[in-house]
């Protein structure tokens, strides 16, 4: 019985607590709307002002606010911070908001308004808030900087807040690291693509560059797949290196070797695994050499800029007849260099001055007849490094072997090593076997057929690239018994 009283009594209190909160509130709103309506708003913002002010002064707190826009254009600040939170909101705010357009290859992730988020930035907490601003009217005075204010209804800033002793900490070294941070997640979520030129003389880079080739599916000996890995590893983390010794942050591969032995499947695969897009430049549709430096001026960092068939795209006259055309005085070789693409504007493109324009540059020539090329064209410095792509090697056909048919032993791979020695054979040819007999019950032996089918042909100054050297071992036993 007491209980009940109690309770009863208790809940008499409650009600009494509930209805004083109810009346303060609503007092409280009945006093905000008549300051708002009956008292200027200059007398408001004053006061504001001047309460912010006594919170500063009390704070050990400083925040920075980073509007959307300033004037036209979009704040990058804004917008670096934007996607390296959209990574970081992801774990800590509460609203997130998810996209993804045609040309992104992963979700995106954007913190939404009024969300914030901490980030831990070498010992250092930081917080940071999605502000958004109902704007009342065009021409809004409180954000003199943003133009789009007096078109849009809203005005949206982050205010990154931290402890005041960080300052220069925050400034001079966490801004720039969101920066570079969101870089390098935009350039990771980004479909690559291919850009080829149209009639114009600029770039178009509409077509997605979607190639599924990559190291691992590339068919070339080992040894050398890691020597190209190792070689772009060395150049994407090298900026620093670069710097030092002087050199613009650019290289040049020169892939030379016969059709169908995977030279434009290399560069697909040097592009995905850099993530770089790809400049196709068909020299034949280029008409002068300032077109080709505008080009080049036109790409943009994180590039490789390929020139396929350089031997026979186009006649590059060297510079031997470039010189003795200008000796002749001939008129139209005095305007050669605006008239026409020569071997000199190429150089130009490759290493000029205005090639440096640009960070993170991959220059790649292919070519069937690496003789022709003129010497200069691939010295070193120029093209860095020479890949020599030759028919299938055992190595290549094991690694052929496994992905297509998940084996990495069988009776018939020494059968298939010795064939590999003697008949010159592409990877394209064999992967076109095997796909052809992939359904068959012996597709290796269909290969054997195959290759025994194939005429033999041999290039002794060749025949280290060709043959394994288990193979080159038997071969020189079997000819120490014709000497003998
Ligand atoms: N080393 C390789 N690894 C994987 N696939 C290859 C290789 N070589 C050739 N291929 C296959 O053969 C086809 C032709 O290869 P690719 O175009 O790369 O050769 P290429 O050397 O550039 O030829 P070309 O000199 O005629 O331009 C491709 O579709 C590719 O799938």
């Amino acid at each position: 019985m007491d209980n009940c009283f109690q309770d009863h009594g208790n809940n008499n209190n409650g009600t009494a607590v509930i209805s004083t909160v109810a009346s303060i509130a609503a007092s409280a709103m009945l006093i905000r709307t008549i300051v708002y309506d009956y008292i200027p708003h200059e007398i408001i913002n004053f006061f504001n002002l001047k309460f912010h002010d006594m919170k500063r002064f009390f704070s050990s707190q400083l925040t920075i606010v980073i509007e959307d826009f300033k004037g036209v254009s979009k704040n990058q600040v804004y917008e670096a911070a934007e996607v390296y939170l959209g990574s970081k909101g992801t774990l800590s705010a509460v609203r997130v908001k998810a996209s993804k357009s045609m040309e992104d290859k992963n979700l995106a992730f954007v913190m939404d308004k009024n969300q914030e988020v901490c980030d831990d930035y070498e010992g250092v907490m930081v917080r940071w808030k999605l502000c958004c601003e109902y704007v009342a009217s065009a021409g809004n005075k409180e954000h003199p900087d943003d133009i789009n204010a007096s078109l849009k209804s809203e005005v949206r800033s982050y205010e990154l807040t931290f402890h005041m002793k960080h300052r220069d900490k925050i400034f001079n070294s966490y801004l720039p690291f969101v920066l570079e941070k969101a870089k390098a997640i935009r350039e990771g979520n980004m479909a690559l693509k291919l850009h080829t030129i149209d009639y114009d003389h600029y770039w178009v880079g509409e077509v997605k560059f979607c190639h599924p080739m990559s190291f691992k599916t590339l068919l070339i000996d080992d040894e050398l797949k890691k020597e190209i890995v190792d070689d772009l590893e060395k150049y994407v983390n090298g900026k620093e290196f670069y710097k030092r010794i002087g050199k613009a942050w650019k290289r040049g591969y020169l892939l030379y070797g016969p059709p169908g032995t995977g030279k434009s499947s290399l560069i697909a695969a040097m592009a995905n695994y850099l993530n770089y897009d790809i400049y196709d430049l068909d020299l034949t549709s280029v008409s002068t050499n300032k077109d080709l430096k505008n080009l080049i001026l036109g790409m943009s960092n994180r590039s490789i800029l390929v020139m396929e068939d350089i031997d026979c795209t186009i006649k590059l006259p060297n510079r031997e007849e470039e010189k003795e055309d200008n000796n002749n005085n001939n008129k139209e070789a005095d305007k050669s260099e605006d008239s026409k693409v020569t071997l000199s504007g190429l150089l130009n493109a490759i290493d000029g001055l205005w090639s440096c324009c640009g960070e993170e540059r991959i220059i790649v020539l292919t070519t069937n007849q690496k003789e022709k090329l003129d010497p200069a064209l691939i010295r070193a410095g120029r093209m860095d490094m020479h890949i020599h792509l030759s028919y299938c090697t055992f190595s290549a056909f094991q690694q052929l072997a496994f992905n297509y048919l998940g084996i990495s032993q069988h009776k018939l791979f020494e059968e298939i090593q010795g064939l590999l020695g003697k008949v010159q054979v592409t990877p394209a040819e064999i992967s076109g076997e095997l796909t052809k007999n992939i359904n068959s019950k012996e597709p290796l032996q269909e290969l054997v057929r195959f290759l025994h089918s194939k005429d033999m042909v041999q290039e002794p100054q060749e025949i280290s690239d060709l043959l394994p050297f288990a193979v080159i071992g038997s071969r020189l036993q079997e000819l120490s018994c014709y000497c003998l």
